[in-house]
């Protein structure tokens, strides 16, 4: 089996004695779309950012693609790990949104042509084409937020890696989002998101990681999210579709459903078996 990430006993203290993480040890296929839920505060910025290398394990390794994150592997790290952080002022501060995106391929010395195509392409994934020559800081909250996901999209790293990628975009862009999510992962890339969207991670990931208090309280397909003791343990809640077959044990069922079409044909199921024969 190839992993995307190798975690092994990770753990760190912020500056302010802060304990962020203790004892992680978590494996992430390569190719996964891997979500990683669990209360405010439990430590999922800070595990992404040890992702590429913005913070080195204090104690533990991280291994991306069987690469170390040490200061030795700094950049051939970055280069591997796309990160869109929580904040997007963390990261958009070009005079121009084009100059923005353009960063990041700019950085990693592709040609003029080369960057121009990836910029266009990638203002082109998340709508933002007609904003190109915008002040990045004259933009709403959602569209800088926009914009730094066209950033990390534009350096086509092999793995992606998106912090509460939703907070802040609107349904369209959501949804926008969802199909880009998608699309990379179809090329090949491991998409990692961290997310407080249980509806989201159970329906779009193959693979589920909770975590709590700074260490792994869980990790497996999304049916881990219908685990009551999961749930409890984590604060999260159930998926709304989870939920909603909660409350109608009558209908078993074979295989639980992921997204609303799945749930209506379980529903169809049930009321076909379920009505009198007709004479
Ligand atoms: N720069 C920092 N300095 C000090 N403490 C920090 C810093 N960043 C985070 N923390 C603390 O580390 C812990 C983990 O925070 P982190 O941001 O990783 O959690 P999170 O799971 O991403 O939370 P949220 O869902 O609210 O974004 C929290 O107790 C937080 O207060």
């Amino acid at each position: 089996m190839d992993y995307a990430v190798e975690i092994r006993d990770l753990a760190f203290r912020h500056r302010d004695g802060t304990v962020a993480l203790r004892g992680v040890t978590l494996k992430i296929k390569k190719g996964s779309k891997t979500a990683i839920l669990g209360p405010n505060g439990a430590g999922k910025s800070t595990l992404l950012l040890h992702l590429n290398g913005i913070y080195l394990p204090q104690q533990g390794t991280v291994k991306i693609l069987g690469v170390e994150v040490n200061r030795k592997n700094e950049k051939r790290v970055r280069k591997m790990v796309g990160l869109v952080s929580q904040d997007p002022d963390d990261q958009v501060f070009s005079p121009t949104v084009w100059d923005d995106v353009a960063f990041g391929p700019a950085n990693f010395g592709l040609s003029q042509d080369e960057i121009k195509n990836r910029v266009d392409e990638a203002l082109k994934a998340v709508r933002m084409e007609e904003f190109a020559q915008r002040m990045p800081f004259h933009l709403s909250y959602g569209q800088r937020k926009r914009v730094a996901i066209a950033g990390v999209l534009a350096v086509k790293p092999e793995i992606l890696v998106l912090d509460e990628p939703h907070a802040f975009l609107d349904p369209a862009s959501k949804a926008d989002l969802s199909g880009i999510l998608e699309r990379e992962n179809r090329e090949g890339r491991t998409v990692i998101v961290a997310t407080h969207d249980v509806d989201f991670a159970y329906e779009w990931a193959d693979e589920v990681v909770v975590i709590k208090d700074g260490a792994v309280q869980a990790q497996g397909g999304p049916e881990v999210l219908s685990r009551e003791e999961v749930i409890n343990r984590s604060g999260l809640e159930y998926p709304t579709i989870v939920r909603f077959f909660q409350k109608i044990p009558e209908i078993r069922l074979e295989k639980a459903p992921r997204n609303i079409d799945e749930a209506a044909e379980c529903i169809r199921r049930f009321l076909k078996n379920s009505s009198p024969p007709v004479h």
